[in-house]
């Protein structure tokens, strides 16, 4: 298969008003569409069919009939039939700023489709509530189908089983890196199939497995594909919505977790950086050779679309940045240079978990938290052992 990504398609309609209220978030931001990947897989039952826009995105002409609606509003999901929402009594009025839509095609008992748009209500005078709004508990609202044009669609399919709850919320995504210099001299063999849909297999000599992914990226995936595919952007979204939400590289040494993090290493006079991007103003940014932007990994892609994204959003802001490493089930702090030991996870009821004098840094710009990364990166285990009196290493 020549794909570079395949999506698993969702296999059954997920649960609707019993879901959990991170699932309700459906910002949906997957916009831009990986060069050879057969995202059209995605919608490909549309009945509205996608369009494609200069920029590659993936575009919806016209509104979809909705199944289920639903309206996020601080941290409550409430979901309604139809054009209808439900609004609690106590909602106040101009509160809610933000509706988020998602739209099921159910083909034949199957969910084929999952659309999906959060549009800023502040801001789009072409969504407008046709009810009451404080008074009455069902609004409704008319939705100007142009708004829907321009918004990017996406699936998150659910993994096959989708009756768990906690398939909800985390999205499995399996990178497959290619065969590096030394394997490629081996003659080693590829022992991963990819089926479509997610699916893969293992098979060599005694070994056949089959495992299924909500994503699943082929050897030729680039950087971009994973951070537009991976679902991290619509992590973005949410965690600017109020959600605590994670990105989680797992995978045995060499297995390509910096790589996919990060970047490949940069080089300058000596010294390893971080593949980092040039500053706003085009210059190179501070210490870091001019790097090949399509390198660049999740982290710096994702600093990128969060202050893009915060941008748009009205209000008072501030992002803070803290690095730390847990290493053999201790917390070191990587910015905190000075401070070499061991920090104390800790619970508070207002806190839930906590690292105890963790260094934080307010950040404006993405060169902020690019320096934040570039800090927190000179830091490693081992030489932190170096410093550390309390540690034998
Ligand atoms: N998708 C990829 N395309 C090209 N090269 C890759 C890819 N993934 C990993 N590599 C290369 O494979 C090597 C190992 O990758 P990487 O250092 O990211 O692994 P890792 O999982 O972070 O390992 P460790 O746990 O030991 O730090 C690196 O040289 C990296 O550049």
């Amino acid at each position: 298969m020549s794909a570079k990504t395949n999506f698993k398609q969702p296999k059954s309609k997920p649960k609707t008003a019993t879901k959990r209220k991170s699932q309700k978030n459906a910002s949906d931001s997957n916009s831009s569409t990986p060069r050879g990947t057969p995202v059209q897989k995605e919608i490909s039952n549309d009945s509205a069919g996608p369009t494609s826009s200069n920029d590659g995105s993936t575009t919806r002409s016209a509104v979809p009939t909705p199944s289920s609606l639903y309206v996020i509003n601080e941290g409550k999901s409430m979901l309604g039939d139809d054009h209808h929402l439900e609004i609690p009594d106590d909602t106040n009025e101009g509160y809610l700023s933000r509706l988020s839509i998602e739209s099921f095609d159910d083909h034949e008992g199957i969910l084929s489709n999952k659309n999906s748009a959060s549009l800023d209500f502040s801001r789009n005078p072409s969504i407008t509530p046709t009810g009451g709004k404080k008074s009455s508990k069902h609004v409704k609202f008319s939705l100007n189908t142009d708004a829907w044009s321009s918004t990017t669609l996406s699936s998150t399919a659910p993994t096959e089983n989708s009756g768990d709850d906690l398939d909800d919320h985390i999205n499995v995504v399996l990178r497959v890196r290619p065969a590096n210099g030394q394997e490629r001299e081996r003659k080693d063999q590829l022992v991963t199939k990819f089926h479509g849909e997610g699916r893969v297999e293992v098979d060599h000599v005694s070994v056949n497995r089959s495992f299924v992914y909500n994503v699943v990226f082929e050897p030729e995936a680039s950087q971009e594909d994973v951070f537009d595919h991976s679902g991290v952007k619509k992590l973005i979204d949410m965690s600017i919505n109020g959600y605590a939400c994670t990105a989680f590289a797992f995978g045995q040494t060499g297995s390509g977790k910096t790589h996919t993090m990060t970047g490949p290493p940069q080089q300058k006079d000596g010294k390893v950086y971080i593949s980092l991007p040039v500053t706003e103003n085009g210059e190179e940014f501070e210490g870091g050779k001019q790097p090949e932007t399509d390198m660049q990994g999740v982290i710096q892609r994702s600093f990128r679309y969060l202050v893009q994204q915060l941008g748009q959003v009205s209000g008072n802001k501030t992002i803070k940045a803290s690095y730390l490493e847990i290493y053999n089930e201790q917390v070191i702090d990587l910015l905190n240079t000075n401070h070499r030991r061991y920090l104390n996870v800790r619970w508070s009821k207002n806190k839930g978990f906590y690292v105890e004098n963790l260094f934080i840094v307010e950040c404006e710009t993405v060169d902020d938290l690019m320096a934040v990364l570039e800090e927190g990166r000179t830091i490693t285990p081992v030489n932190f052992c170096v410093f550390n009196e309390n540690v034998t290493c």
